[in-house]
C-alpha cells in the first residue's frame, strides 16, 4: 500500500485536483435542518492537517452553518439537527456520546466579533486551562506566554497582563481571542470572518498569524473577503444554497475553476 492509499478515501465535493494529505475532518453526506429548512445538502469534503480550508459564497448559502456544525453549537437548539458524519481523526463527532466540552476543546472557534472575557488578559488565555486543566501555577504562566507569543500578542501585552482584556485595540481584542483559543491546545480552529470588524493592518497582522498558527493547527475560515481567502488559504471549498459547488487547491479555484457557477461568484457576476 503506498502513502496515498493509506489515507481515508471520503470525500470530496468535487476535488479539482488529488492531493496526498492528511484528513483530518473529514464531512460525509451531511445534511442540515433548521426546523424543515433543509440548510446543507448531502455535503462531502475533506480538511486537511495543517491546512487552511477557505469557505466562500455568497450570503446565505450555508458557511457558517457548516462551521457550527463542526462545534455542534447548534445542540443548544432542539429544532435544529444534522444528519450524516463528521470524523475528526476518525471518530465522528456527530455521535450524541460525543462529550462536547471535550469536541470544543478540539475544534476552537474565533468569531466575526472579538470577544474578550470581562476579565484581565492574563486571565482570559487561563480561563480555559483553569476550568478543564488544573495547571500549577509556574505551568499556567507558561501556557498563557506561550499561547500570546504564538498569536503575536505577548510582545504587546507583557508588561500589562493585569489590565482589562477589553481595554485592548479591536486588533488585539482578536489577537488576544486566538491566544484564548491556542492556550486549549486544540486540533482544529474555526475563524467565522475574523477581519471583517478590523481595519487593514489588523487584517494584515491576522492573515500573518495563520500562515504561522497553520505549522501546528489545522484551520477552517469563512470569508467574504475573496482576496484573502486567495492570500491565506491552500484549499478554497465554493458553496451555494446549501451545496458544496466546487472544493480543490485554492489556485485551482481561483484561476481555473471547473464550475460555471464558482467562476460567476469569484469574478463577481452574482452574489
Ligand atoms: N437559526 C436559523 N433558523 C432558520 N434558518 C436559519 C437559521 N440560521 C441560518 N438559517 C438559514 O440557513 C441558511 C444558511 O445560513 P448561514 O448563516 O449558514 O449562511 P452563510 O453562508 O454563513 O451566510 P453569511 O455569509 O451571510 O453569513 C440561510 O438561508 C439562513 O437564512
Amino acid at each position: 500500500m503506498n502513502a496515498a492509499s493509506a489515507l481515508p478515501t471520503g470525500t470530496v465535493g468535487r476535488e479539482t485536483s488529488a492531493p496526498a494529505r492528511a484528513v483530518r475532518i473529514a464531512v460525509k453526506d451531511l445534511n442540515f435542518y433548521y426546523g424543515s429548512f433543509h440548510g446543507l445538502k448531502n455535503v462531502n469534503l475533506n480538511f486537511y492537517d495543517r491546512k487552511v480550508t477557505a469557505l466562500i459564497g455568497p450570503s446565505g448559502c450555508g458557511k457558517s452553518t457548516l462551521l457550527r456544525c463542526f462545534n455542534r453549537i447548534y445542540s443548544l437548539y432542539p429544532e435544529q439537527r444534522a444528519e450524516g458524519q463528521i470524523l475528526l481523526d476518525g471518530q465522528n463527532i456527530l455521535d450524541p456520546k460525543i462529550d462536547l466540552n471535550e469536541l470544543r476543546s478540539r475544534i476552537g472557534m474565533v468569531f466575526q466579533k472579538p470577544t474578550p472575557f470581562p476579565m484581565s488578559i492574563y486571565d482570559n488565555v487561563a480561563f480555559g486551562l483553569r476550568l478543564y486543566e488544573k495547571l500549577p501555577k509556574s505551568e499556567l504562566d507558561g501556557r498563557v506566554e506561550e499561547s500570546l507569543r504564538k498569536s503575536a500578542l505577548w510582545d504587546e501585552v507583557k508588561d500589562k497582563l493585569k489590565q482589562p482584556g477589553t481595554g485592548l485595540s479591536g486588533g488585539q481584542q482578536q489577537r488576544l481571542c486566538i491566544a484564548r483559543t491556542v492556550a486549549q491546545q486544540p486540533e482544529v480552529i474555526l475563524f467565522d470572518e475574523p477581519t471583517s470588524a478590523l481595519d487593514p493592518i489588523s487584517t494584515g497582522r491576522i492573515e500573518e498569524l495563520m500562515e504561522q498558527l497553520r505549522d501546528e493547527f489545522t484551520i477552517v475560515i469563512v470569508t467574504h473577503n475573496m482576496q484573502q481567502a486567495a492570500r491565506i488559504s491552500q484549499y478554497t471549498a465554493f458553496m451555494y444554497l446549501g451545496e458544496l459547488v466546487e472544493f480543490g487547491q485554492t489556485d485551482k479555484i481561483f484561476m481555473n475553476p471547473t464550475e460555471r457557477r464558482t467562476q460567476d461568484y469569484i469574478t463577481g457576476r452574482f452574489g
